[in-house]
C-alpha cells in the first residue's frame, strides 16, 4: 500500500483488519468502521502528526452499483513528512521490521526511525526485502469500451448535450487492457511513476496503482484542501509549451469545464466550513504528459469538524469524474460507458485516527487482475470531460494521453 508524493507519505504492509464494501452507504460503513476499530486498540504515538498512529488506506468505487469499496489497516507503515519519519506497527512487531529499530520493544505505533534507510539496505542484502521483478514484455488489447466505442460515446454525449440540455457537462472513460509476459509486481509500476511524476500522488490499494494528480481532500486538524483540476492540453505538432500553456488558459471550452468542477468541490464542501477560499481564476498545472487547469481551494472546518470520510462522501464525485448536474450525469455515464469504472475515479487514500488523512481521485491508474496466471494482466483506465462543443476525436486523442503514465511505467520507459 502506497501514498507518496515528493518522497513524503505513506508506504504500508500486511493487513491488520480489513472491509469490503460497496452501495450507497459505502462512505459511511467505512467511516464507522474505522472508528470502531480504532477505539478497541491502545495506541502510543510519540510524533503526533496526521499520518501518525494508526492508519487505513481506501480505495473506494466510483459507482453505488456494481463497485466494490475497500479499507486495509496495515499491519506496518513507515512514514515521511517534512523531515519527520515514522515506523508504526499495529500489535507485535513482525519479524522483517524487528532489525530495523535499534530496541523492537519501543517500535509501536508512532515511534520515530532513524536508522530506516540503512536497516532497509541491510534486508535488501539479506534477502529478506524481494527485489523487484520486472514485468517483461507488455502487449494491449482492447478493454470494454474500445476506443471507437468511446469515441461513439462521447459524440452521443455531445449530440444529447445540444438536442436535450438537461446536462452540461459529463466526464466518460474507456479502459484497456495490458497484459505482461512476467507476473506484474506493483513496485515496479510504483516506482516508475514516483520517478517521473513527482508532483502526483503516487498510490496503491488492493491492486489499484496509479500517480493522480488530483487531490480530493486533505484534513489536517481544521484546515482541508483540494486541488481541482479540468480543461486538458497535451503536447501535439510543434508546439511548446508555453504555447499549450497559453491556449489553455484562452480556451473557453476547457475554462467551463474547470468551472463546472471547481463549483461542484466548492458547493459540497462548504456546509463543513467556516471559511472556503476557492481562486477566481486556474492556474496551469504542467505534467509531463498534459497539463490542466488548476484550482487550489482551501478551507477551515467549523467547530464540529467532519472526518475526511465524512467530507469524502459528501464531496465526490466532483464534475472532474462525473458531470453537471451530478445525478443525470452519473447515471448517463452507465449508459454510454456500458462498463463497471470499479474504483477508478473513486476517492484513493488514507486516514488516521483523528480524521485527518488525504484522498485523491484515482486517476492515471491500473487495476491489477489477480486472475491473471502466469502472465501478468492490468486494466488501464483514461477519461476526459465532455461539454456540448466537444469534437469525439480530440477526446479520443486526449484519453490517449492519459493513458500514457501507465504504459510508460509498464514498459519501463526512462
Ligand atoms: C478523468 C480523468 O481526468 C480528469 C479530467 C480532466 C479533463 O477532462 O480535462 C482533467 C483532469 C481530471 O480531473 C482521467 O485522467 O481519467
Amino acid at each position: 500500500m502506497s501514498w507518496v508524493r515528493a518522497g513524503d507519505g505513506l508506504v504500508g504492509w500486511g493487513c491488520a483488519a480489513r472491509l469490503d464494501t460497496s452501495g450507497t452507504e459505502r462512505f459511511t460503513e467505512a467511516d464507522t468502521w474505522w472508528q470502531d476499530w480504532v477505539a478497541q486498540v491502545d495506541v502510543d504515538d510519540e510524533v503526533g502528526l496526521p499520518g501518525t498512529g494508526p492508519v487505513a488506506f481506501a480505495s473506494m468505487a466510483f459507482a453505488e452499483q456494481p463497485g466494490r469499496s475497500v479499507v486495509i489497516v496495515p499491519e506496518v507503515v513507515i512514514g515521511q513528512r517534512d523531515g519527520v519519519r515514522w515506523l508504526t506497527t499495529i500489535g507485535e512487531p513482525p519479524e522483517a521490521v524487528a532489525p530495523v529499530a535499534a530496541d523492537p520493544g519501543t517500535t509501536r505505533a508512532g515511534s520515530p526511525v532513524e536508522p530506516l534507510a540503512a536497516g532497509a539496505a541491510e534486508r535488501l542484502a539479506a534477502g529478506a526485502v524481494e527485489p523487484v521483478r520486472h514485468p517483461g514484455t507488455v502487449r494491449y488489447s482492447d478493454g470494454t469500451l474500445t476506443a471507437t466505442g468511446y469515441r461513439q460515446a462521447v459524440a452521443d454525449a455531445v449530440r444529447r448535450m445540444r438536442e436535450v440540455g438537461d446536462l452540461d457537462k459529463i466526464v466518460l472513460a474507456h479502459d484497456l487492457l495490458a497484459t505482461t509476459s512476467e507476473p506484474l509486481d506493483s513496485r515496479f509500476l510504483l516506482r516508475n511513476l514516483a520517478a517521473r511524476y513527482e508532483n502526483c500522488w503516487t498510490f496503491a490499494v488492493d491492486g489499484l496503482v496509479g500517480a493522480t494528480p488530483e487531490l480530493l481532500l486533505e484534513r489536517s486538524g481544521r484546515l482541508v484542501r483540494s486541488r481541482v483540476l479540468a480543461g486538458t492540453v497535451w503536447p501535439r505538432g510543434d508546439r511548446g509549451f508555453d504555447e499549450l500553456e497559453a491556449e489553455l488558459l484562452m480556451s473557453g471550452k476547457n475554462r467551463s469545464e474547470h468551472e463546472y468542477a471547481t463549483q461542484s468541490l466548492a458547493d459540497s464542501l462548504r456546509p463543513f466550513c467556516d471559511e472556503l477560499f476557492v481562486p477566481g481564476e486556474p492556474e496551469v498545472l504542467r505534467l509531463r504528459n498534459v497539463m490542466h487547469l488548476a484550482s487550489n481551494v482551501t478551507g477551515q472546518l467549523g467547530e464540529d469538524r467532519a472526518t475526511l470520510l465524512r467530507m469524502t462522501e459528501a464531496v465526490h464525485p466532483t464534475a472532474a469524474v462525473g458531470g453537471t448536474p451530478t445525478p443525470q450525469a452519473v447515471k448517463l455515464i452507465g449508459e454510454l460507458e456500458g462498463m463497471d469504472r470499479g474504483r477508478y475515479a473513486g476517492p484513493v487514500g488514507w486516514t488516521d485516527s483523528r480524521g485527518d488523512g488525504e484522498v485523491g481521485i484515482a486517476l492515471r491508474c491500473a487495476q491489477i487482475q489477480p486472475e491473471a496466471g502466469e502472465n501478468g494482466q492490468v486494466r488501464l483506465f483514461a477519461g476526459c470531460g465532455i461539454v456540448a462543443d466537444s469534437d469525439p476525436d480530440l477526446e479520443v486523442a486526449e484519453a490517449e494521453a492519459k493513458f500514457l503514465p501507465v504504459r510508460e511505467a509498464l514498459e519501463g520507459i526512462e
